[in-house]
């Protein structure tokens, strides 16, 4: 069987992790006979500067096609001043829409090896694991915004089968892991956020009473995250709160290169990309941390491609190679190509053991 993969490097520093994911990937498929049929396209600012719109028809029909895409970044100082709805950030936008991928899983993890790269305290770092679900085709994001005069509006709506389904997917997930669930909102104030709130105490008291739910108010949450983050299992948010808290809680870490994602919708290809952006501060300079986009692949691994064992021998050439191997964000000199060949290097060893 062949895999049908969709490679969208984007802008900035998106073609440089994704060349060193594509490396890492095709170092697994010699090892496992692995059939991996490769389609390219172009998303973004490169897609505008070439076409003229974010997301052409044509990559939006592959992605379609595809049973999985792999996304770098998109966005960048010279599409800044384009009108909103014209910008690079559109063609994700549209792009995650088209596809119906509803939630978008971001895992937080510190690393036992890892927990000196953190900027905060060991003793409150460690042993950091959390899995953010953010719902990604809703809220702000998608709502009817405009400029009237001197004013301008983002209209926030969410349904209650909005709601449902992500909450669903992240109370699953819970299931799976330690039993509890977060859920962040603003409901002293938000009227979306009350809509949150009652459906999710109500899904989760009809068919999920294994699952411990606490509530927390947006504001607070950010000061817990970086106070308490270990009592965090599964969060899951709004849109919005979503963005912001992963690149928050990214921190932890000690850097946002290393931070993966899913996005899962019903049916049909899974989006696969690092939480960062194009970070056009180190763009072609070869010092962006490719970590984020391999663990994205060992997430496409796990949740589109049907190869858990691989994905947890790819985990592990992670964890190895980091061990050796530190990149410029993280206090080293390795280059991106540095990590991706540290990574592929661990591999045979990895999947002799998984
Ligand atoms: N998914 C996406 O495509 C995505 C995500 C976030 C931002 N963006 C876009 O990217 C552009 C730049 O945004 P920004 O600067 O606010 O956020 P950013 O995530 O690109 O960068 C923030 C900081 O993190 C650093 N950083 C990011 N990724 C890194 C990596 N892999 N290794 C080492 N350091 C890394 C950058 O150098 C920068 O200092 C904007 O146009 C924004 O819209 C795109
Ligand atoms: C680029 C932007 C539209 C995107 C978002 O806000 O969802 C990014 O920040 C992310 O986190 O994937
Ligand atoms: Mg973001």
């Amino acid at each position: 069987m062949s895999h049908r993969i969709l490679l969208l490097p984007g802008d900035g520093i998106g073609a440089e992790v994704l060349e060193a994911g594509r490396h890492v990937l095709d170092q697994l498929a010699l090892a496992r006979g692995l059939s991996i049929n490769y389609e390219t396209g172009l998303i973004g600012g490169a897609a505008i500067d070439d076409m003229g719109e974010p997301l052409p028809a044509d990559v939006l029909e592959a992605a379609r096609r595809a049973d999985a895409v792999l996304l770098g970044a998109v966005g960048g100082p010279k599409w800044h001043d384009l009108p909103g709805n014209k910008r690079p950030e559109v063609g994700l936008l549209a792009l995650r829409s088209a596809l119906g991928v509803y939630a978008n899983l971001r895992p937080i993890i510190v690393r036992p090896g890892a927990v000196d790269r953190s900027p905060v305290k060991a003793e409150i770092a460690s042993g950091t694991d959390i899995l953010f679900v953010r719902e990604l085709t809703g809220g702000l994001y998608f709502g009817d915004k405009g400029t009237e005069g001197d004013s301008a509006y983002d209209i926030c709506r969410y349904s209650r089968h909005e709601i449902e389904r992500v909450v669903r997917m992240a109370a699953i997930a819970a299931r799976q892991r330690r039993g509890k669930l977060s859920l962040v909102d603003k409901a002293n104030v938000m009227e979306t956020s009350r809509l949150w709130r009652a459906v999710t105490q109500e899904i989760i008291s009809r068919d999920f009473p294994d699952i411990e739910l606490e509530i927390l108010l947006v504001d607070a949450a950010t000061m817990h995250l970086i106070t308490r983050p270990r009592d965090f299992d599964v969060i899951v948010t709004e849109n919005l709160f979503g963005d912001i808290l992963t690149d928050e809680a990214s921190v932890l870490t000690g850097s946002i290169g290393l931070i993966p994602s899913a996005s899962l919708g019903a049916s049909g290809a899974g989006l696969y990309e690092p939480v960062h952006g194009s970070a056009p501060d180190i763009a072609g300079q070869g010092k962006a941390n490719p970590i984020g986009m391999i663990e994205s692949i060992a997430m496409m691994l796990d949740h589109s491609l049907g190869l858990p064992t691989e994905a947890k021998a790819l985990r592990a050439a992670i964890g190895a190679a980091m061990a050796q191997c530190v990149t410029v964000d993280l206090g080293g000199t390795a280059s991106t190509m540095d990590m991706a060949r540290a990574i592929a290097d661990q591999l045979d060893r990895a999947l002799a053991l998984a």
